[in-house]
């Protein structure tokens, strides 16, 4: 029986031309912006010239590319040497998109996609899936495609996420951290709707205090905010920012919950955009925990998924 894993991830660009791809495609996607075509086209690109100047300047900063595409790259890599399967991997907005991986996926019998996001969201995972789904159809792809909504409660991912926190640590006294699950935030329609990724994110946030807590590692508090937001609407709170403005005079470790491998939302948005704020408030010690990228933990939580987990 031949297997095949594919990562799934959300992309970034590639290089500054990808941005305005990166964005069109991202607006484009009737599970990020609701509205109907053509009013959602037409949305899109007013969304895409509004911010296409800022976002080159940001991914400028990061080397001319988002981090993204290379993690998710090292990650399949490293897996495919611990599974009995070959690895692949595929993005949502940039190459190398579904239809792309999937011409290479034709000989084999089963077809592992696994959501490089561990919470359920219908702007991500669903759109993933689906995305995945109809280009296999299309293409004719035989094998049998099977999936997972969500794993943010696998007891070794959360051993991964206390391995990052503890690696920012160093040798500190935890006791002296505030410690903030920075989650990306979600517009409040989308939960309003039942989107449950709020929900996952919390129910994270509690497994990552249980691992801490089994571990002996006591923070002075945990926090949970959204990071993100972006035009007028109202998004999921507390807001990262808002967070930030409480922390004055305090030493402060940010874990970045929603992402799997590092991308410009943690090494952009938290490392440099965030860190401003950090200073400005007079943040004491400000430190960005690392996403769980090829931490081993990870990769056995990934080995785990790909063996017991899909359906
Ligand atoms: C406007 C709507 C957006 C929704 C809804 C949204 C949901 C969502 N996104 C992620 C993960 C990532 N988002 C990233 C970048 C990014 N996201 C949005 C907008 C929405 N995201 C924008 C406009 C951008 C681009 C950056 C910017 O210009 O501000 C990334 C980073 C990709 C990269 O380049 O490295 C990730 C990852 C999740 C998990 C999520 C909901 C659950
Ligand atoms: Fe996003
Ligand atoms: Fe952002």
């Amino acid at each position: 029986m031949k297997k095949a894993i594919v990562l799934m991830n959300m992309g970034g660009p590639n290089n500054l031309d990808e941005v305005e791809v990166f964005l069109t495609n991202m607006f484009n996607d009737k599970y990020i912006i609701g509205a109907p075509q053509p009013i959602r086209a037409m949305i899109g690109f007013f969304i895409t010239s509004m911010r296409k100047k800022e976002a080159k300047e940001n991914y400028k900063a990061l080397g001319g590319m988002s981090p993204i595409v290379g993690h998710t790259k090292r990650l399949a890599r490293r897996l495919e040497k611990i599974v009995d399967a070959d690895v692949f991997y595929k993005m949502r907005y940039t190459p190398p998109f579904a239809k792309d991986v999937l011409e290479h996926l034709k000989p084999y019998d089963e077809i592992y996609a696994i959501p490089m996001y561990p919470h359920y969201s219908s702007t991500t995972t669903k759109s993933s899936i689906e995305e995945f789904e109809k280009w296999a159809k299309k293409l004719g792809v035989k094998g049998k495609i099977r999936t997972l909504d969500s794993y943010y409660d696998h007891e070794l991912y959360n051993k991964a996420i206390v391995e990052r926190i503890k690696e920012s640590l160093g040798y500190d006294n935890p006791e002296e951290f505030e410690l903030i699950f920075s989650a990306h935030g979600l517009t409040q329609r989308t939960i309003d709707k039942g989107d449950p990724y709020q929900k996952h994110i919390l129910a994270n946030v509690e497994c990552a205090k249980k691992e801490l807590e089994k571990q002996g590692i006591k923070f002075k508090n945990i926090h949970t905010a959204y990071q993100s937001r972006l035009g007028p609407m109202e998004w999921i709170r507390p807001y990262m920012d808002d967070k930030l403005h409480e922390m004055k005079d305090k030493k402060v470790i940010v874990y970045p919950i929603s992402f799997t491998v590092d991308n410009s939302e943690t090494q952009f948005e938290l490392d440099i955009e965030y860190k401003e704020i950090a200073d400005e408030v007079g943040i004491k010690d400000y430190r960005v925990a690392r996403a769980p990228n090829h931490n081993q933990y990870f990769l056995e939580t990934l080995k785990d998924l790909f063996e017991n987990r899909c359906a």
